[in-house]
């Protein structure tokens, strides 16, 4: 069962997005920032991209200078902090001292791709990641890296001075997501989920493995002074079970949080519509 509380923070991409398939300024990053907190957001998270197909510098420095009026909301940017030749997103360190956010969350994205889909090997990047942690812990923003439930390379995030990890939930939600569509969450407790010993074919074993996975990531984490954060394709269904992982202080949601405002208020807007359209007699 959750005991402790866990910051929400709001990625506004996908409103980039859209705003990016026409000329003009609609619908604006920075009125639904303030929609956002209004409603509760703790914080908002951004991903510019090195193809710039929705967030965009301009966004970042509009959104550091409202989240300046209001300190206790967090403001996230993340993003790939190398930069030349191999052709990774060119700037973003440059756009993380000239905003100054709360938290720069760094993340190993190549230059096309379609979304995150993995954490650092440090192994490999720690020596190229190392210097930039230090830089922009220098800057006072805190460092999160964007990591996979991996024990020894979580060690090295903390080597390398991170404050933070931000746990990559992908393949957490593609495993719910599968147990789901076979129809097999509809008894486990989440007890059960992490103390039962499952058939090897049950589609819940994968999502057991993750489970797991990820508790031991988080605790381990904790247990070398490393804050817990955690983000991707979380959605109302999955975040639940993913909550029962303890001291996860925060969840950065944009991606079904944007597409479940167009399914909850998509009738409403229908309607609005639909009145001025029917004459009233
Ligand atoms: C690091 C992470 O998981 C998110 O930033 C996610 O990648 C969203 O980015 P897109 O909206 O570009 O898919
Ligand atoms: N860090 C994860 C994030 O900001 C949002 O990811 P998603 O909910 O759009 O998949």
């Amino acid at each position: 069962m959750k005991t402790t509380s866990t910051a929400l923070s709001v990625n506004l991409n996908k409103i980039a997005l859209l705003r990016n398939s026409r000329e003009g300024n609609y619908p604006s990053v920075i009125e639904h920032a303030k929609r956002c907190i209004a409603h509760g957001a703790d914080g908002i998270t951004v991903h510019p991209r090195p193809d710039q197909r929705h967030i965009r510098p301009g966004d970042c420095h509009k959104l550091a200078s409202l989240l300046k009026t209001m300190p206790d909301i967090e403001f996230n940017i993340e993003g790939n902090p190398f930069e030349g030749p191999e052709g990774n997103y060119p700037g973003f360190i440059e756009i993380i001292k000239s905003t100054l956010p709360d938290q720069a969350t760094l993340v190993p994205d190549g230059k096309n791709q379609l979304t995150s889909d993995h954490g650092f090997d440090l192994i490999q990047e720690g020596i190229r990641v190392a210097p930039l942690v230090k830089t922009l812990k220098s800057l006072g923003v805190r460092v999160s890296l964007f990591m996979d439930p991996d024990l020894e390379q979580i060690r090295l995030a903390k080597e390398i001075g991170a404050d933070r990890i931000e746990l990559y939930t992908g393949p957490y939600a593609a495993a719910y997501a599968q147990a789901q569509e076979a129809g097999a969450l509809a008894h486990p407790s989440i007890e059960d989920l992490f103390s039962t010993s499952f058939e090897s074919t049950s589609p819940l074993v994968t999502l057991q493995r993750q489970l797991i996975a990820h508790q031991k990531a988080a605790q381990y984490a904790n247990e070398i002074g490393l804050g817990v954060n955690a983000g991707h394709d979380l959605n109302l269904d999955n975040l639940p079970l993913y909550l029962s992982i303890q001291n996860v202080l925060e969840v950065s949601i944009g991606h079904a949080l944007t597409v479940d405002s167009l399914s909850m208020g998509m009738g409403h807007a229908v309607e609005q519509y639909k009145t001025i359209c029917t004459p009233s007699s």
